[in-house]
């Protein structure tokens, strides 16, 4: 995949230097990614300075020049944003237009700028930073395959990738994987406040938990076979502890609590395709 990518010969931009850009052009050069065919633009400077010093990318606070320099248009600000900095810019047929946002559909997407390009939605996440992101892509009827599968192969060399079929699954695949390491980072923000109650050290909460989530996101993936309940189930002796840590969390309805937590990243996306 790594050569792949390198020998992709396209100019990539981002527009708008965030968290999710960063994180994208983080894993891209990591993966050996020309840093000079790619460039971020964005506003103000300093995160522009950060990522000219970190990963010797081009750098501009012209929108309009980086889309002139890309064949491949990541839109990456707020889904807030998106109308107003759409509306400014001039694109073209022969580029490809990639949006991140949450929330913004194609119909609409295609609506905010006089002059399109063929749109592409992926729904990435900050793990790719590290090449362990999760995207879902979704390509607009007037996209050809040959596009959908350099987005595949821009986004697996950050991570993994799925195609779907249907908008509809982008925002669950948000539910899923956009949003989800916020999830697992709460859980671990939990369990560490209670190793502390309990009387350790921040660190060794912090080194506990890091290893567990790590082990068992591991295992999970080198054990494709087993289903994620036959995980649990190697995990709990009949009458021991893990049986009554397993209880307290199902008394507490967590199948509950987390279909509410997904539904309501859902319900948010779809609240957000008519807000913005
Ligand atoms: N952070 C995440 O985990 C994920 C974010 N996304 C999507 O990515 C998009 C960006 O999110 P983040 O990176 O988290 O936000 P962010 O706030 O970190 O980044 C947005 C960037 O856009 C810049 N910006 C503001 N106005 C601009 C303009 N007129 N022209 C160019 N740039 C401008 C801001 O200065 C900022 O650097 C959102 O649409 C979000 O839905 C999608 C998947 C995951
Ligand atoms: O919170 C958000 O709206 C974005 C989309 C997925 C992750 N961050």
């Amino acid at each position: 995949m790594s050569q792949l990518i390198n020998n992709l010969n396209k100019n990539i931009c981002f527009i708008g230097a965030g968290n999710m850009s960063t994180a994208i052009i983080a894993g891209l050069i990591k993966k050996g990614f020309p840093s000079d065919k790619i460039m971020a633009s964005n506003p103000s400077t300093p995160k522009l300075d950060t990522l000219a010093a970190d990963f010797r990318i081009k750098v501009t606070q012209d929108n309009q020049e980086a889309v002139d320099f890309a064949n491949i248009i990541i839109m990456a600000v707020k889904p807030q944003m998106m109308q107003q900095v759409c509306s400014d810019l001039v694109f073209s047929q022969d580029k490809v237009l990639v949006s991140i946002a949450a929330g913004i559909k194609v119909d609409r997407l295609s609506s905010f700028s006089r002059h399109t390009s063929p749109i592409i939605r992926v729904m990435p996440n900050t793990p790719s930073a590290i090449g362990l992101g999760m995207s879902g892509i979704y390509a607009s009827d007037d996209v050809n395959e040959a596009d959908t599968q350099m987005l595949v192969q821009i986004m697996s060399s950050v991570g993994k990738a799925i195609i779907v079929k249907n908008e509809e699954d982008i925002d669950t695949v948000i539910a899923a994987a956009g949003s989800s390491p916020a999830y697992f980072f709460l859980i671990a923000e939990a369990m560490q406040k209670e190793v502390i109650n309990m009387g350790m050290s921040p660190e060794q909460a912090r080194i506990l938990i890091e290893q567990a989530m790590l082990g068992s996101a591991t295992l999970m993936q080198q054990s494709p076979s087993l289903e994620f309940c036959t995980l649990r189930a190697n995990v709990t002796s009949k009458g021991g502890t893990t049986a009554k840590a397993v209880e307290s969390l199902q008394q507490s309805n967590i199948n509950d609590i987390m279909a509410k937590a997904m539904r309501s990243a859902v319900k948010r996306a779809q609240e957000m395709s008519k807000q913005f």
